[in-house]
């Protein structure tokens, strides 16, 4: 036992207490989950001290010109699984080089997930998280807690971690192994909801899942399009549904990890609108590629892009989740990354139940999606810093300290250009695995500079970490966001001046029926989706909003080809697998 590990104090070394801890971020547009402003950031140890124009400020304070620029809260992605012991092997980020990725990326706190070992306590698999990671992170990092087992220990256990060692969420699989079943999940969010914690699940129906694979193996598929094919959509919508039906019977709130599929999104919007406190993330895997390896090929499975639930052969599913995202009926995005190696990959050349499950995406999560959602019309620049940044920190109850730009919060801050294009490659990522799913990919938004507690981590390219330099963070029960959502009022930091309009008034009466043609059409539709109609004409639409007159949920030619092909796939003939890679 390492007694109370919460927050070590880590000292500053004098030398570095002078002008080398002050900064000046001059010029650039400031980004919240709300608002666009233009103000100077002035940051002192680490912490945001002035906001403003023509600030007072010692001499020898080194300053960034961020002209032409956005200012974004760092990234948090909510979802990471560093030096994870997982189906026979482990990933080969850990938290070292899943830290400094991240950075790499514009991302400037992760949260991982405590995976106790078969028969390890919860305590005893927090502390060695804590041990790997404490002397390895180079920026903040918090811990989920998995639970693979319910026991009256784990009920104990999880009371201790709430209450000593600033653990606010535990995550319950439904598939899997180690999945629990429906009556101790609803033990499990009994407890979640009664500590002031938050339930997160991995929802796919593990049984059926086991079955189909006996079978497709039993027909000689064996290949990684055996993965999707034991894992459709339906199974996942039905788990979605499932956690959220036993989570409201004991008032619990829940948090839906990885959403990968329309049909899942669906589920959750309907919990939502039912009032329930549920909370969707969707991963950049999912937002930047649908179970092929580029929007251009035809539909195939690779055992690169193994992860559950899997990547979706309907092409229209990254668009439709990042409309999620926009509509708020999806909060939040993270990467799982959870990074396996070719060879290790290769543990499943013969049976793709044994690909080791999980893809990369903490590097390049926030570039993805300024592509896919800013770049592409869907989503506002706030919206970006919403679901890249402050909800996390709200539902994890970091906010205001982490999630926003503002006086008293940590100087975690990106100065982001997102006209500057990047082409993602695994020859030029930081991340230790050796390929990359977003391989090619060309992306519009670059960090310019990362600012990591004050540091500046990332310029002109050139990534300078210290490993080590994070902290733990606790995350306290009872996250007002989650718990007392009238309370966040008061925690929302104020500002001086007014607001520089970030976009042209809108027409509420037109923004208001876009989204509501948009929620009801993925409430109504889940396969059709070239049968919506809407009425809207031009009109104006919120900043970065495409009109959804231009989106891709009308199947194009091409990608109804795309999903013909899929079909072929589908039925391989003989029985013979598509090949491995
Ligand atoms: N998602 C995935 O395939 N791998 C990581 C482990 C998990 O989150 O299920
Ligand atoms: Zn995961």
């Amino acid at each position: 036992m390492l007694g109370n590990m919460s927050n070590p104090v880590k000292k500053v070394p004098i030398h570095l207490q002078s002008s080398q801890n002050r900064l000046l971020i001059k010029n650039g547009k400031v980004v919240t989950e709300d608002d666009v402003f233009d103000e100077d950031v002035y940051i002192e140890d680490g912490i945001i001290k002035q906001m403003g124009r023509n600030l007072i400020i010692p001499g020898g304070t080194r300053v960034i010109d961020a002209r032409g620029n956005y200012l974004l809260p760092g990234g948090i992605d909510p979802h990471t699984h560093f030096d994870f012991e997982f189906m026979g092997t482990r990933s080969v980020d850990d938290f070292y080089t899943g830290t400094k990725s991240a950075i790499a990326g514009g991302t400037t706190m992760i949260i991982d997930f405590v995976f106790p070992k078969e028969g390890e306590s919860l305590l005893d698999a927090f502390y060695e998280y804590r041990r790997k990671a404490d002397g390895k992170v180079c920026c903040d990092y918090s811990l989920h807690v998995c639970l693979p087992t319910w026991s009256a220990h784990v009920q104990r256990d999880m009371e201790t971690l709430c209450k000593e060692h600033g653990v606010n969420s535990f995550k319950m699989f439904m598939a899997y192994d180690f999945m629990l079943d429906d009556g101790q999940l609803y033990s499990a969010f009994e407890q979640c909801q009664k500590l002031g914690a938050i339930a997160q699940v991995h929802a796919e129906n593990g049984p059926v899942i086991a079955k189909n694979a006996e079978r497709l193996l039993a027909q000689g598929i064996t290949g990684p399009e055996g993965h999707e094919l034991s894992r459709p959509e339906e199974l996942e919508a039905e788990a979605v549904n499932r956690a959220c039906v036993i989570a409201k019977q004991v008032d619990c709130p829940l948090y839906v990890v990885h959403v990968m599929s329309r049909s899942a999104a669906k589920k959750v919007a309907e919990a939502r609108d039912d009032g329930g406190r549920v909370y969707g993330e969707t991963l950049a895997a999912a937002l930047g590629t649908y179970g092929a390896r580029s929007e251009h090929e035809c539909f195939r499975h690779s055992a690169g892009h193994v992860l559950s639930p899997p990547l979706r052969p309907d092409p229209a599913t990254p668009d439709c989740l990042m409309t999620c995202l926009a509509l708020d009926v999806l909060q939040l995005t993270g990467s799982d990354n959870c990074t396996f190696n070719k060879s290790q990959k290769e543990l499943g050349i013969e049976n793709f139940t044994k690909i080791p499950n999980g893809v990369n995406g903490v590097e390049d999560r926030m570039s993805v999606v300024w592509e896919k959602g800013v770049h592409a019309g869907i989503i506002s620049p706030s919206r970006f810093v919403a679901v890249t940044s402050t909800n996390a920190a709200k539902i994890f109850n970091l906010y205001p300290k982490k999630g926003c730009i503002a006086v008293g919060s940590d100087a975690d801050i990106v100065v982001w250009n997102g006209n500057a294009v990047r082409t993602i490659s695994a020859q030029t990522h930081h991340q230790a695995v050796d390929f990359n799913i977003f391989e090619g990919m060309q992306c519009h938004g670059v960090p310019e500079y990362v600012i990591v507690s004050g540091r500046v981590c990332l310029e002109e390219g050139q990534l300078r970490v210290a490993e080590g330099h994070g902290h733990f963070v606790d995350t306290p029960v009872f996250a007002p966001y989650v718990y007392e959502p009238e309370k966040m009022a008061e925690l929302k930091p104020t500002r001086n001046g007014p607001a520089v309009p970030a976009v042209e008034p809108l027409e509420l009466e037109d923004d208001f029926r876009l989204m509501k043609v948009q929620h009801d059409y993925i409430l109504a539709s889940t396969h059709e989706p070239d049968s919506v109609h809407t009425p809207i004409g031009k009109g104006a639409r919120p900043e970065g909003q495409r009109n959804i007159q231009e989106s891709t949920f009308s199947l194009s030619e091409e990608l109804d080809t795309d999903r013909k092909s899929s079909i072929r796939v589908r039925n391989p003939p003989g029985g013979k697998s598509s090949g491995f890679w």
